[in-house]
């Protein structure tokens, strides 16, 4: 089953509740939180305080995607502001096992996320314990990017590791772009500029078709 996960880091930040209500009412699977410490990658965006503040704006799942250097320090805090499934960059940890069973331990998803040229390979004896692998399809960092072509290849080996696992594409979605990830065996989508910069509920049927 097809997941768009409607990023707010192109949300209006000046009325961020009421946009999270309207991209739920709009047909959003899950909201996608992207927080930025300006170490791990050159942005900064928001934190629990903000996740906080939101919650009670939408049921839905509060996919938190961190970009964070030792992301270890701030899991405890995540799930206390409402995260339902955090991501954590392989590249972010030296203990990724380690993270992975913090973030289980509280009873909230797990999943691992990979830069772009980050292989396969560092999934390999993790994949089991995860709920959900993230590709980045750009460099992370920034909204509306352009989608990173090798990324097809990346989900196809992603895929052929594990069958079941959900396999989320994040960066440059749009409805040209998520064909051919659907195609390769992706099947969860980020999408941040593209769903914000239109009519919310088109944008998502249409990257849904
Ligand atoms: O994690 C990130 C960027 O680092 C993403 O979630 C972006 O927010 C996606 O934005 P678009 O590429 O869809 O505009
Ligand atoms: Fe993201």
């Amino acid at each position: 089953m097809i997941k768009i996960a409607p990023s707010i880091l192109s949300a209006d930040f000046s009325k961020l509740g009421e946009e999270i209500t309207s991209i739920t009412e709009a047909g959003a699977d899950m909201i996608h939180i992207d927080v930025m410490d300006g170490m791990f990658v050159p942005n900064i965006s928001f934190g629990p305080v903000v996740i906080k503040s939101i919650r009670d704006k939408s049921n839905l799942c509060f996919d938190v995607h961190l970009m964070i250097e030792n992301p270890e320090r701030y899991i405890d805090e995540f799930v206390k502001a409402g995260a339902d499934l955090i991501t954590v960059h392989a590249e972010s940890t030296t203990h990724l096992h380690r993270t992975i069973q913090q973030i289980k331990a509280h009873g909230v998803k797990a999943a691992v996320s990979l830069n772009p040229a980050t292989s396969v390979e560092s999934l390999k004896y993790i994949i089991d314990e995860l709920d959900m692998v993230l590709l980045m399809s750009v460099n992370p960092g920034f909204g509306g990017q352009k989608f990173i072509p090798s990324t097809l290849e990346k989900i196809k080996e992603v895929r052929s590791m594990n069958a079941n696992i959900d396999i989320q594409v994040d960066g440059g979605i749009t409805d040209k772009t998520v064909k051919g990830c659907i195609e390769a065996g992706a099947n969860v989508f980020v999408a941040g500029s593209y769903v914000f910069s239109g009519n919310y509920k088109e944008r998502i049927e249409s990257l849904k078709k």
